[in-house]
């Protein structure tokens, strides 16, 4: 399965936030999408899941145009993990990610007994089934977080969008969910575009980057030869070095390491 974005314009009434926007995502990538705040990642991702009417160009799922597919035949290929949010009613957490299963069945259907057995099996592959009978407005901003990507896997989608999914995670769970995201794609072969501020996410879990410059350009390719320092210090104004380590299990890793948030030139100037 091939998810194409296809010289895209979009944005919000007649302004457009990005244009000339075209990448390829196939079954068993996973892609990391960066840049700063405000460039349009999430105006981009709406679009996709057309929340947002396309401006100009093309979505395409193995060639097919998705202009005009229903909601749920869109659900039942794509799934989204939105940043975490306090909804209105306080819903419990197992009737949140059962509504993963609604989303493929349209506005009037309802969950099966199958459907909330699948709601409460996403819940235990996150080792967060001690929550389902939690009311979803009272647990942890964290807690939140996951039960959007639980509602994500409950809709069983070939491709699943992540908007900064580790956002509100300590840690520890920021590693496991990115482990988690990284064994599906492997394992299942799901296809995963997902937004992050930290270069180090991408360089580490990432097939594939997209990176959106300061002017609103987007390269992809491979997460090393995306992320430069050049990129880094043009697009967020900080000074970094990339260095390469030998881990312990003998893989071979990039991490990004900030030096100072002085621009190099300034640093050469003022050093
Ligand atoms: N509903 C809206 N109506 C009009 N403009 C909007 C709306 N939502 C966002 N924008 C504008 O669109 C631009 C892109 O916003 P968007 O949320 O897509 O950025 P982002 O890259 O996801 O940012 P962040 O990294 O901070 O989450 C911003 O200038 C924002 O002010």
């Amino acid at each position: 399965m091939i998810l194409t974005v296809d010289n895209i314009a979009c944005g919000y009434g007649a302004q457009t936030v990005l244009s000339g926007v075209s990448f390829e995502i196939h079954s068993g990538d996973f892609m990391c999408l960066l840049g700063p705040n405000g460039v349009g990642k999430t105006t981009l991702f709406k679009t996709i899941l057309r929340l947002l009417k396309i401006q100009s160009g093309k979505i395409l799922l193995n060639g097919k145009n998705i202009a005009n597919w229903s909601q749920p035949q869109l659900a039942a290929k794509i799934g989204y993990v939105p940043q975490a949010h306090t909804p209105p009613f306080p819903f419990t957490v197992l009737d949140v990610v059962a509504m993963g299963r609604s989303a493929r069945l349209g506005l009037f259907g309802s969950p099966s007994p199958a459907d909330m057995k699948i709601a409460g099996q996403a819940l235990e592959t996150l080792s967060i089934g001690y929550l389902r009978s939690s009311i979803y407005t009272r647990i942890s901003g964290g807690e939140r977080q996951l039960v959007l990507i639980a509602r994500a896997l409950a809709q069983q989608p070939e491709f699943l969008i992540m908007d900064e999914p580790t956002a509100s995670l300590d840690f520890g769970n920021q590693i496991r969910v990115l482990d988690y995201i990284r064994d599906l794609v492997t394992k299942s072969g799901i296809g995963v575009l997902m937004t992050t501020h930290y270069p180090n996410h991408a360089l580490r879990y990432g097939s594939k980057v997209a990176a959106i410059g300061k002017n609103g350009s987007l390269t992809t390719g491979a997460p090393r030869q995306v992320i430069t320092e050049q990129y880094l210090q043009d697009t967020y104004g900080v000074n970094v070095q990339i260095v390469q380590l030998q881990l312990r299990d003998g893989q071979v890793a990039s991490a990004c390491i900030p030096l100072s948030t002085q621009t190099a030139s300034t640093a050469e100037k003022t050093g």
